[in-house]
């Protein structure tokens, strides 16, 4: 009889995302047909409060004992804690990640990686030299659906691939020509000394769909980064991103990938997905269209002169939870990587995190966004306000 080997997380921070995710790992593997791993959620911090982190315990409905925390720096020195998983704003992740990884504990830390492609090597650099598990949270990478799209695009089915185009936009404004969005100025999307911007938060997907084409499939010997140019606008309330537009050259391999994202338009307009498919993989042979958001694509359309298949993605729930998101996945992985001595996921490698980050590093250059030194830094410090939920 085979043993089945258990995860232990702890979850860093109570926010959104935080809540949806460790919901995902609370639901039974065996609602999505995975019999070797499980996962037991073990503890949660709030980054300054005991009450948020007992009552997001209590939200999630989590069997067992699970502590709680008012500060990352305890959550990390939970020694039943084997991975943390950073689901904070993007100004946060590179102290918070070093806090885990400093303190010895696996990271799985939210898109994106961090702000600057110097900080995602630093991440690395640490995981490297203390032998820790570390991967960037981008879950689409982990759904069977994109597991299969790769699949086809490498088994030749739409022929030799040439082209790959992405979009992930929201319209979130009441009206464009008003110039006002409808987040706050303060909020995590538009608040610079966040991170925000389209960019990191929603444009990471459509950069997730020329990844990990272009380059995840290139052969390890031929890895070329692309050339990049790019265009972007900035939101005059707070000068975030929020139309932004990148075009990627990998000239040995004659490929071109355009990413884009916005805040002013939708991909995919209305509840059926109708209108422009968040990715296109165009091949001498063929395309495969990815229709819903370029994060939960809902189907793929295989296209060739054979005629147009269309396959529907699921996302298994927990009938008994009532409860599946589809980020479970991408903790299965953990799970495997951690269980077998890997400090590095095969699917989502540290090298393609890091290509990624130069390609966000080159287009915020470019398009004159500038992030504070506060959130930029790539010096570690414990006391840092990022760790303890202030800000810069
Ligand atoms: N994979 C996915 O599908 C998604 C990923 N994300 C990613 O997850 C991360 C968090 O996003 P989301 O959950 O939507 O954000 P929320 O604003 O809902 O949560 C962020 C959490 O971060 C903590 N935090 C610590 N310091 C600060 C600070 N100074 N300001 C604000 N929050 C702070 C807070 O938790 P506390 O005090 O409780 O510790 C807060 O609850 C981002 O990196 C985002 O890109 C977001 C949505 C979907
Ligand atoms: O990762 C994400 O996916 C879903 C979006 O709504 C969210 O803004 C983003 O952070």
């Amino acid at each position: 009889m085979s043993t089945i080997y258990t995860l232990n997380w702890g979850i860093m921070s109570t926010g959104g995302i935080a809540e949806t995710f460790t919901r995902d790992i609370l639901t039974n593997p065996e609602s999505r047909s995975v019999h070797d791993i499980c996962h037991q959620l073990v503890a949660v911090s709030a980054s300054s409060s005991l009450k948020k982190a007992e009552d997001f315990i209590a939200k999630v409905n989590a069997p067992g004992k699970v502590n709680a925390y008012g500060s990352y720096a305890d959550l990390v020195a939970d020694s039943s804690v084997q991975v943390v998983y950073v689901a904070t704003p993007h100004s946060h992740h590179f102290q918070n990640a070093m806090l885990a990884l400093e303190a010895g504990k696996h990271v799985l830390c939210e898109k994106a990686l961090t702000v600057t492609a110097i900080q995602a090597k630093k991440l690395v650099a640490t995981a490297r030299v203390k032998n820790l598990f570390l991967m960037e949270a981008v879950w689409t990478r982990f759904f069977p659906s994109s597991i299969r799209i790769r699949d086809l695009c490498n088994s030749g089915v739409i022929g030799d691939i040439y082209r790959v185009m992405s979009d992930i936009s929201y319209a979130n404004g009441q009206s464009g020509r008003s110039g006002r969005l409808d987040f706050p100025d303060s909020h995590r999307m538009v608040n610079l000394n966040l991170a925000g911007g389209a960019l990191l938060d929603l444009g990471i997907y459509s950069l997730t769909w020329i990844f990990q084409i272009l380059y995840h499939l290139q052969p390890e010997d031929e890895k070329e980064s692309p050339i990049v140019t790019s265009a972007l606008n900035k939101y005059k309330a707070t000068g975030a991103d929020d139309n932004t537009t990148i075009l990627m050259h990998f000239p040995t391999h004659g490929t071109i990938g355009v990413a884009s994202t916005g805040f002013w338009t939708t991909t995919g307009v209305n509840e059926k997905n109708e209108g422009m498919p968040s990715a296109i993989i165009q091949g001498s042979e063929g395309e495969i269209h990815v229709i819903g958001p370029a994060f939960k694509p809902q189907k793929y359309l295989i296209i060739t002169k054979g005629g147009v298949e269309a396959i529907s993605c699921e996302y298994p729930a927990d009938l008994e939870r009532k409860w599946g998101h589809g980020m479970y996945w991408e903790a299965d992985e953990c799970a495997r990587c951690v269980r077998d001595g890997r400090t590095e996921s095969r699917t989502l490698p540290w090298g393609e995190s890091i290509a990624i980050m130069e390609t966000v590093d080159k287009v915020l250059r470019d398009g004159g966004i500038i992030y504070s030194e506060g959130i930029t830094s790539d010096i570690f410090d414990d006391k840092s306000p990022l760790n303890t939920g202030g800000s810069w």
